[in-house]
């Protein structure tokens, strides 16, 4: 023994995040070198005795980890700002802190979120595929061909365009409000939100930070659904989020506007969407994650749906945002280590310690 801290990280997070781990002199670092998914038997093995293990989104922090690190594990540091793939009663339990990494990816998200919402109401989907397949001649310019609602505010040249837009968040932390940011560039009149607790502190900040918009409420799922021209998913994942989006909000949607998804599969029923889709229930639906990711196959009813645009889960996938995840997961696990203090740390504190 070296009498160092061991810490297992199991996916090569570039050498900017490994080399903070590799300067501290306390520490021994146990890497899984490639760009792959370390196998969980390597992990299994590997972790016994390690002080800290750094991990990637969809990696099971569970009992079985947790027992094979034993008693020596002080810290998880999850590369992600969700954290549903971690047993966390099982950490407080066992005092085992747990860092993440919210903000850096917050801008990333956000563009994302707002570019699936303008593919969706655009077609681009459905579009994109038949220049892919060479079939642009067979579909020639036509007045109404491949239309869709327009997703921004036109101005008194068109006076067939709209002149109030609704944008509906179901959640509104830093990403929602980072999407709204650039909606108001789109000329968003009204913003329709859900909290968990009072939020017209929220609204009436908002409201003075952009004096363009007309409103800005709390509202209630079905008030959110009815009322909104495009809807965009941005809660945590979990069990309290689980299917907020089945056959009952979906059915409460204007029939031409837009459901964007880009916080976890499990909040939106696959089912229920695609069963939408087809029905016509809503326009269309731009998603970055589907509940079952990543075992999604091209006969999926989702992938299926013509006006459903799926992206494999890239909301953070920047160059810059993904080093600034990795160097972030990096000195949360190195604080983790020493005892320190983490930049961002979830407070498990809610899950009564019984160790
Ligand atoms: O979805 C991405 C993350 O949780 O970081």
């Amino acid at each position: 023994m070296s009498g160092k801290s061991k810490v297992v990280v199991i996916r090569h997070i570039g050498d900017e995040a490994l080399g903070i781990i590799q300067a501290n002199p306390n520490i021994d670092l146990v890497l899984w070198k490639e760009d792959t998914q370390a196998p969980r038997s390597w992990i299994l093995e590997n972790i016994k005795g390690a002080s800290g293990i750094l991990v990637v989104m969809g990696e099971p922090v569970t009992r079985e980890l947790v027992d094979a690190a034993g008693p020596s594990l002080k810290v998880v540091s999850t590369m992600s700002v969700g954290y549903e793939h971690v047993d966390q009663p099982l950490l407080a339990q066992h005092k085992i802190r747990l860092g993440f990494t919210p903000d850096v990816l917050t801008e990333a998200v956000a563009d994302i979120t707002v570019m699936l919402a303008f593919m969706a109401s655009r077609n681009v989907g459905e579009t994109l595929a038949i220049v892919q397949e060479g079939k642009w001649s067979t579909v020639p310019w036509s007045p109404f061909l491949f239309t869709g609602p327009q997703l921004s505010i036109s101005g008194p040249s068109n006076p067939s365009a709209r002149t109030r837009l609704t944008a509906g968040f179901l959640g509104f932390g830093r990403i929602a409000q980072a999407t709204l940011h650039r909606l108001i560039a789109f000329g968003v009149t009204d913003v329709l939100f859900t909290a968990r607790s009072d939020s017209s502190k929220v609204s009436q900040e908002i409201l003075d930070k952009y004096p363009t918009l007309h409103s800005v409420k709390q509202a209630s799922n079905d008030e959110l659904a009815a009322g909104s021209d495009v809807v965009f998913v941005l809660t945590p994942g979990g069990k309290e989020t689980y299917h907020l989006v089945g056959e009952e909000f979906l059915k409460k949607m204007k029939s031409n506007a837009v459901l964007v998804n880009t916080a976890r599969g499990t909040c939106v029923d696959s089912d229920a969407l695609a069963k939408a889709l087809k029905e016509k229930w809503i326009w269309a639906a731009g998603l970055d994650v589907v509940e079952g990711e990543p075992n999604i196959s091209a006969d999926h009813p989702l992938v299926k749906e013509p006006r459903a645009v799926i992206l494999p889960h890239i909301g953070s996938a920047t160059t810059e945002t993904r080093v600034g995840m990795a160097t972030r997961a990096a000195r949360n696990i190195v604080a983790g280590v020493l005892g320190e203090k983490m930049e961002a740390e979830v407070d498990l504190s809610r899950f009564k310690s019984t160790v």
